[in-house]
């Protein structure tokens, strides 16, 4: 397997159009920090100049080296640092340059590195901001997915790495500038074989760079395999079924056979890039030679002095070094770019607008409702939902049940508005849902959904995070987890609500499942102005008095409250006032619990069944 290839006049296109996000790259530096990128455009400019006026002095050392020898030799009484006095200025002075040199390049190396951290997190911050403004169902699109995974790994460092080049480039280029003068005075020939010289190897570069991106893009689903596999293979909420099942082999193989497919095709990369390099720097080097022994036969015939000689081979040495840096430079550039286009085509995911203002409904008190409703899945092809229909009014209950995969945590998540619905409308107090403020139609509701999350957090602060409004509430901790049951064993926890939970962090607690769903539960009450509640499973890991117990506290807490509850069980099902069975998307009976036993159809069945269990 190897990426697609692409066609040369489309490399050229693509070459140019690629630097478009250089002047983004350089603006989003300069807003990281005005003083650094300053700093750094300082020290590049001192050390783009310095080193040719370093060369220059080096031949003043020797043509005065030369003069004062001769002086020397010819004096009737030669004193030492008479003639040697101006020779030893000039290295004084190429010895306060090289160290002028020095400190430019620490000073860039200090910045740069400042730079670099800062650089990171701003970078870091930008593409967590944007995935908090994305939708559910774009997390859950793989294309996506690998959009964000390649913008995380790379993307943070890229920019900084782009602004470096661009400032090296700079620099060589005001180097190089200082080098001409100097050298044209030779021959402006000498500078047409320094060009030509150094040509071949930028073009290799930027060929092989445009490739390595190319790889680096169409291999993004295995290095996320990859990545997953890591995940799994070490992680402790993974850990104890690997070990059971003894998966360590099977998915270590895996991630070894990953990395050898992509390993053999870096090498490949890697071997042609640099033996192309090799060869052709080996012109660089000719160009070179071929030039040092033209200024050596000028010195020879006398057109040169030896200052000169020296100075013009430590200029065309250090212009080439120059020349072949910028290029490489700008095939890095080149390369950068490519990867900041990945960043910038994650940043730029159009986001779904949430147009919705209203903070109430056309008719308060109306309740849920649910007009035809019918839904499918991004991609997918055949509705989960279809025709749902149903009135829910504050103070009444609703209990959804149906077999595994039938629907019911989907009409929640329509309901707090994480999909929209494919057809019909969903309506709260007589508003449809997307024209509701989307803050204030999420206060409204408390909901728990089955997968919750177990927040690496503090006990208390894993309740918070029910009602960000107050989050490090303790007073509402405590109401939330006394109605969700949480409050006895939080009591006796080791710092109580500021125990440490999960294992990530030193002196972490572990809580079994059903205390885990106890704390989730407890979220749904930690919204004090919400007044529907949503519980899914909500009880499915407590033992059967703890269950009881929450149902009691439930039907206290929920007076002119809305509440819609998903079970398996009966005897919670049972006393909801409505209740609705779906099936495969459809709503088959409603009723309550005596109603839909008369009719004795699917929940009759199923009603007696479970309580066959029980006998
Ligand atoms: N994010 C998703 N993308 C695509 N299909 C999904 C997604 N989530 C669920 N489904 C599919 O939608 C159907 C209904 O799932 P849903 O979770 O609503 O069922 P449920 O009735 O809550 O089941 P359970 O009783 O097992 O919790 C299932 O067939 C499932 O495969």
């Amino acid at each position: 397997m190897s990426p697609p290839p692409s066609s040369t006049p489309a490399r050229l296109s693509s070459f140019i159009g690629v630097f478009r996000y250089s002047r983004r790259a350089l603006s989003l530096v300069w807003e990281t920090s005005r003083g650094l990128t300053l700093g750094l455009a300082l020290c590049t400019l001192v050390a783009g100049v310095l080193p040719a006026v370093a060369a220059y002095v080096g031949q003043l050392i020797v043509d005065a080296v030369v003069a004062a020898m001769d002086g020397y030799k010819a004096a009737d009484q030669p004193v030492l640092l008479d003639s040697a006095l101006p020779v030893l200025k000039y290295v004084a002075l190429e010895g306060l340059i090289i160290a002028l040199i020095d400190l430019a390049q620490r000073g860039l190396s200090a910045q740069q590195s400042l730079l670099r951290a800062l650089l990171g997190q701003k970078v870091n911050v930008m593409i967590l901001e944007k995935a908090g403004t994305l939708s559910l169902a774009q997390f859950e699109d793989s294309e996506f997915y690998d959009k964000l995974t390649r913008a995380r790994r790379e993307a943070s460092t890229r920019p900084l790495a782009l602004v470096n080049k661009t400032f090296g480039l700079l620099q060589n280029g005001i180097s190089l500038a200082s080098f001409a003068v100097l050298l044209v005075q030779f021959s402006p020939w000498a500078i047409a074989i320094l060009i030509v010289g150094a040509l071949p190897v930028f073009i290799s570069e930027a060929k092989f760079s445009g490739d390595a991106f190319r790889l680096f893009r169409w291999r993004s689903p295995q290095t996320r395999m990859q990545m997953y596999l890591e995940t799994v293979l070490a992680r402790e909420d993974s850990i104890k079924e690997v070990k059971l099942f003894g998966l360590e082999p099977l998915f270590l193989k895996r991630y070894r056979d990953i990395f050898k497919g992509l390993y053999a095709e870096d090498r490949r990369l890697t071997i042609r890039r640099d033996t192309w390099g090799f060869l052709l720097g080996l012109l660089g080097t000719l160009t070179f030679y071929g030039a040092y022994a033209w200024v050596v036969i000028d010195t020879v015939i006398g057109r040169l002095t030896l200052g000169q000689m020296t100075m013009y081979l430590m200029v065309f040495k250090q212009g080439q070094s120059a020349l072949s840096a910028s290029l490489t430079a700008v095939s890095g550039m080149y390369e950068d770019n490519l990867y900041l286009s990945n960043l910038y085509e994650y940043l730029e995911q159009p986001v779904e607008k949430d147009a919705g203002t209203l903070t109430q409904g056309e008719h308060p008190g109306d309740g849920i409702r649910f007009e035809q409703v019918s839904f499918t899945y991004p991609g997918a092809e055949t509705p989960v939902l279809a025709d749902i229909s149903l009135h829910l009014r504050p103070g009444q209950s609703l209990a959804l049940v149906g077999e595994n995969g039938s629907g019911k945590t989907t009409l929640i998540k329509l309901l707090t508005r994480l999909y929209p619905p494919s057809e019909g409308r969903i309506l709260l107090d007589g508003s449809p849902l997307q024209d509701w403020d989307v803050q204030a139609l999420r206060r409204r509701i408390g909901v728990i959904f089955q997968d919750f999350v177990r927040y690496q957090l503090q006990v208390g602060e894993n309740l918070g995070v029910g009602n960000v409004d107050a989050f490090s509430d303790e007073a509402r901790w405590r109401y939330a987890a006394e109605h969700g049951l949480a409050d006895d064993f939080i009591a006796q926890m080791p710092a109580g609500y500021e125990t440490q939970l999960g294992r990530w962090f030193k002196g972490g607690q572990e809580l079994s499942g059903g205390q885990w769903q106890k704390v989730a539960l407890s979220r749904a009450y930690m919204r004090e102005d919400a007044d529907i509640l949503v519980l899914d499973e909500p009880t499915a890991a407590m033992d059967a008095a703890a269950e009881a117990r929450v149902y009691a506290r439930f039907r206290e807490h929920r007076k002119d409250k809305m509440t819609i509850l998903i079970s398996h069980r009966f005897s919670t099902v049972r006393a909801a006032d409505q209740i609705l069975v779906i099936d495969r998307g459809r709503i088959i009976e409603r009723g309550d619990h005596e109603r839909l036993l008369a009719e004795n159809g699917r929940y009759a069945k199923l009603f007696r069944l479970q309580a066959e269990g029980y006998r």
